[in-house]
């Protein structure tokens, strides 16, 4: 590194201190804490961005977000050139560099992973980085953080998109390093002509802009609620009313949302019994998760939730009967008859009657750890591989072998029997392909699948919701000395430490028909979650209860440990 750089570096990073006494980690989805904690540490991930994009000589992606956390904390995300999170092996590294103490010693920390990482920071091509931020009102302070980061790293330029969800920001950058067209409007293009493109093919017509049939989104006071009115805007098949827009004094993720609908199970903000029965759904504060659900009549604030589980269930079900149509007239002895791998990820929160709806519908299904990072990791490994966290984040993977078939295969549909049934199954997915955002899980792009579907399968929610019904489930919190002291394995269903927990925990399951129960430490949150599901609700929320004492007395502030 010259002395030029090394100069520019220390100059900046003595205007970034970072706070005293607190140690930041790069959990489930980035650095996140309360806003006023985080000026330093994006200003170094400014400069990790600009590092990441000299490595791969690509466009990177930063977001300022905290998601579904509260308005007063924030958080800062990297998309790696394929739109996806930053590759893992960079994580400790971004862990030091936010907790170097001092300039000297963030310099010497850079120098040394160039030189490991084999970096060449001068030269062409220069590096970029793309910036997002959700509606936060510190994120305007943590993005100008940011740019100091980045524009630190001579050839670094940064390009600052404003107000945008995550996953438009992380769209762009895929579309950007595959060299398509990347812009914000380009996305609104894409979501909304693929969806009138499935929309075109639905079998019986389409039933739209009734009063009855409107589709009522809870814009959790975040961003996804403006960008959806602006997508509503270019749709005319479609009836959605929007809430919670953040424009009427509500409080971002408040009471709204939909990780409060979906661990709460009741109604958000803005909604009440004149909703009673209607389709509705909500997403969270950065638009990458998605929710459904409906009033229920008895006067309780209580819904009927589709969660992702039940959403990951729709999209698989569409999918395989896309393929069983498209394969219907294939010869097996041709060349034509590809055999496409289909894979169903998720998480050992997903609720256990939609793993045995998924399996007993003749779907592979794995799990992985919390986090997309590892869930996206997996379906990239099928030529369509369908992920959904039960809290509403997914989306469809498609192998590029796959789409290179599906096309050849729809243009020799089109040209021997065109409107086919066949080819119609080929064009479906071909719009599905482009509908759903392939970089993340994304609420917008998700909720117009979910619509799509619904008119061709003719579906009410109710219908959708009674796919298969839920095992009551109950999910708690426990704050404890030290949350890393809980290792687990195999997807984070079991503890390997402290190990004496372990068995407690299955001795306690063993009292409850249908009983599952698993602890781990959050990855966001200073706590460990307890997940507990059995029969009914109470004994759920007894299992839950006792897991989380036990939890306490193994770990909490009264135990030795
Ligand atoms: C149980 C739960 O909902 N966990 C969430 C939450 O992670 P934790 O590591 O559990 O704090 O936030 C993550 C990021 O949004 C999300 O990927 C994950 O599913
Ligand atoms: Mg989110």
């Amino acid at each position: 590194m010259n002395e030029e750089q090394v100069s520019l570096l220390l100059k900046s990073a003595a205007l970034f201190p970072p706070p005293h006494g607190v140690k930041l980690s790069y959990g489930t989805a980035g650095f996140r804490a309360d806003a006023s904690l985080l000026q330093s540490a994006v200003f170094r991930v400014g400069i990790l961005a600009a590092l990441r994009s000299f490595k791969t000589q690509s466009v990177i992606g930063l977001m300022i977000t905290a998601s579904h956390n509260k308005v007063t904390d924030n958080g800062v995300k990297v998309a790696d050139p394929n739109g996806g999170m930053l590759s893992q092996d960079w994580e400790p590294f971004a862990d030091k560099l936010v907790n170097a103490s001092t300039p000297q010693l963030l310099v010497s920390l850079i120098v040394e992973f160039i030189k490991k990482e084999n970096i060449r920071l001068a030269g062409k091509p220069s590096a970029e980085v793309w910036l997002g931020r959700d509606t936060r009102p510190s994120g305007e302070s943590l993005i100008e953080a940011a740019k100091e980061g980045i524009n630190s790293i001579i050839g670094a330029a940064v390009l600052d998109f404003g107000v945008l969800t995550t996953p438009q920001l992380y769209w762009m950058v895929r579309a950007r390093n595959k060299g398509w067209k990347a812009t914000e409007q380009n996305y609104f293009e894409q979501l909304s002509s693929s969806f009138r493109c499935l929309m075109d093919l639905t079998p019986n017509g389409i039933k739209v802009n009734e009063e009855d049939d409107k589709l009522i989104v809870d814009g959790a006071n975040g961003v996804g609620g403006e960008k959806l009115e602006i997508l509503n805007n270019m749709l005319n098949n479609l009836a959605i009313e929007v809430r919670n827009c953040g424009n009427d004094g509500g409080i971002l993720n408040e009471g709204v949302g939909a990780d409060y609908v979906q661990k709460e199970k009741v109604i958000p903000r803005g909604f009440g019994s004149k909703d009673v029965g209607k389709r509705c759904a909500s997403l969270d504060g950065d638009a990458d998760r998605l929710v459904y659900f409906s009033v229920l009549s008895d006067l309780s604030n209580k819904v009927d939730l589709v969660d992702g589980d039940k959403i990951l269930s729709l999209f698989a079900i569409f999918v395989k009967e896309q393929l069983s149509i498209l394969y219907k007239g294939a010869d097996p002895e041709t060349h034509s008859s590809y055999q496409a791998r289909v894979g169903v990820v998720q998480t050992a929160y997903a609720n256990g009657a939609s793993t045995d709806y998924l399996k007993q519908s003749g779907l592979e299904v794995v799990l992985t750890p919390t986090g997309v990072k590892f869930l996206h990791e997996k379906a990239a490994q099928y030529d369509i591989g369908i992920y959904f966290e039960a809290n509403g984040h997914g989306t469809i993977l498609f192998s590029d072998g796959f789409l290179s078939w599906l096309e050849a295969k729809n243009n020799e549909l089109a040209s021997i029997s065109e409107g086919s049934e066949e080819q119609k199954a080929a064009l479906r997915l071909l719009a599905v392909s482009r509908l759903i955002n392939q970089a993340v899980g994304d609420a917008l792009s998700g909720l117009l699948l979910v619509e799509s579907i619904l008119q061709y399968k003719g579906w009410s929610v109710h219908k959708w919701a009674g796919l298969y019904e839920d095992l009551p489930s109950r999910q708690l919190k426990v704050k404890v000395v030290d949350r890393t002291a809980v290792v687990t394995e195999n997807a984070e269903t079991v503890v390997v430490r402290p190990l004496e927990i372990q068995d407690a925990i299955i001795a306690e399951t063993a009292k409850y028909p249908r009983g599952r129960s698993f602890i781990r430490p959050s990855g966001t949150e200073d706590v460990i979650r307890v997940y507990a599901e059995a029969s009914t609700q109470e004994a759920a929320d007894n299992l839950a209860n006792s897991v989380a004492m036990l939890v306490d007395r193994y770990l909490g502030y009264g135990s030795s440990g």
